[in-house]
């Protein structure tokens, strides 16, 4: 009998299907930490997790029947791929499941930072009616930054809000760009250049590691809205910091952080501050988000494992 490990809160829909194949599903939350999950992955065939574990070389070595990784979600950086290719681990993801829910909080993000709707509530709840004034997303230019499918899903989103589009990829995606009325370039300083908002759906990788640095933000127009629901690491969050302190963005928005929860009292500045509108990682959290992840997921394990 196939024995799977679950280290973070996945939804009951895929683990039940799994049970349903004949695997022995076991959650254990407290088995997200490195130490703890070196000990307690022996014995088991597949590891599911999401972004909170990070199944690193020591555990991947430490495992002795691990067949697959699944991470229930899309983004594979907290996964050492390459260890897991030298053991003959397979991993599987489900990045379909959830562009949805992610393009929707971006659009929502988009919204409330063009009319600084999250500063008026701050206001209101110090007591203080303060009518601010904002600014309408048509007819703007929205950058999105990686074309792949979240990034689509943002830009066909917000062409449906009338605002113009162009997208930057490495890859040539120019074609697809061009079906759905997206200019396409592949160069990001370009982007940068030309757009009032700026939405980042890179994964992360050595190459888009702080991607967003001091020097592109000064190309960034003046007044631009930074959006960053992708990996905290692609953006060099001291200078969004200083771009909103001296007033050179408008404002900033962000759903993930380089340390998650964010302790460090430059990142706790910045999500204070007036100008930026911060969310817990919860781009993929929504009910029907998490519900076809983890079936999706599910489904690749068991095509991993020969059982479909
Ligand atoms: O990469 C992802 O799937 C999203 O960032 C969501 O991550 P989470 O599953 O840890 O919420």
């Amino acid at each position: 009998m196939y024995r799977a490990l679950v280290t973070d809160k996945v939804h009951p829909a895929g683990l039940e299907l799994l049970r349903e194949k004949g695997i022995e599903v076991v959650e254990d939350l407290e088995a997200y930490k490195p130490e703890v999950l070196k000990e307690r992955i022996k014995g088991f065939d597949v590891l599911i997790v999401r972004s909170r574990t990070k199944v690193r070389r020591e555990v991947i070595e430490a495992a002795d029947k691990l067949k697959v990784i699944a991470r229930a979600g899309s983004g594979l950086d907290n996964i050492d791929l390459e260890a897991a290719k030298e053991k003959g681990i397979k991993v599987v993801n489900a990045p379909d499941a959830l562009k949805n829910a992610v393009a929707e909080l971006v659009i929502g993000m988009m919204v409330v930072l063009a009319r600084r709707a999250h500063y008026s509530y701050r206001k209101l709840l110090e007591g203080e009616w303060e009518k601010v004034m904002g600014f309408e997303l048509a007819g703007k230019t929205l950058g999105v930054v990686g074309f792949g499918r979240i990034g689509r899903e943002v830009a066909k989103k917000a062409k449906a809000l009338g605002m113009n589009v162009i997208a930057y990829d490495v890859v040539d995606l120019s074609e697809t760009a061009k079906e759905m009325g997206v200019e396409f370039t592949q160069d990001l300083e370009e982007l940068l250049r030309k757009s009032d908002v700026v939405s980042l759906h890179v994964p992360l990788t050595e190459q888009t590691r702080n991607m967003i640095n001091r020097d592109r933000i000064k190309i960034m127009k003046d007044g631009a809205i930074l959006i960053n629901a992708a990996r905290g690491e692609v953006a060099d969050y001291s200078a969004l910091l200083e771009a909103l302190e001296s007033g050179k963005l408008w404002g900033v928005g962000l759903d993930v952080y380089p340390e998650e929860p964010p302790k460090s009292e430059e990142l706790l500045k910045l999500i204070r501050h007036p100008r930026t509108f911060a969310t817990a990682h919860i781009g993929a959290q929504t009910e029907e988000a998490q519900r076809r992840t983890s079936l999706e997921v599910a489904q690749r394990i068991l095509e991993a494992l020969g059982l479909q």
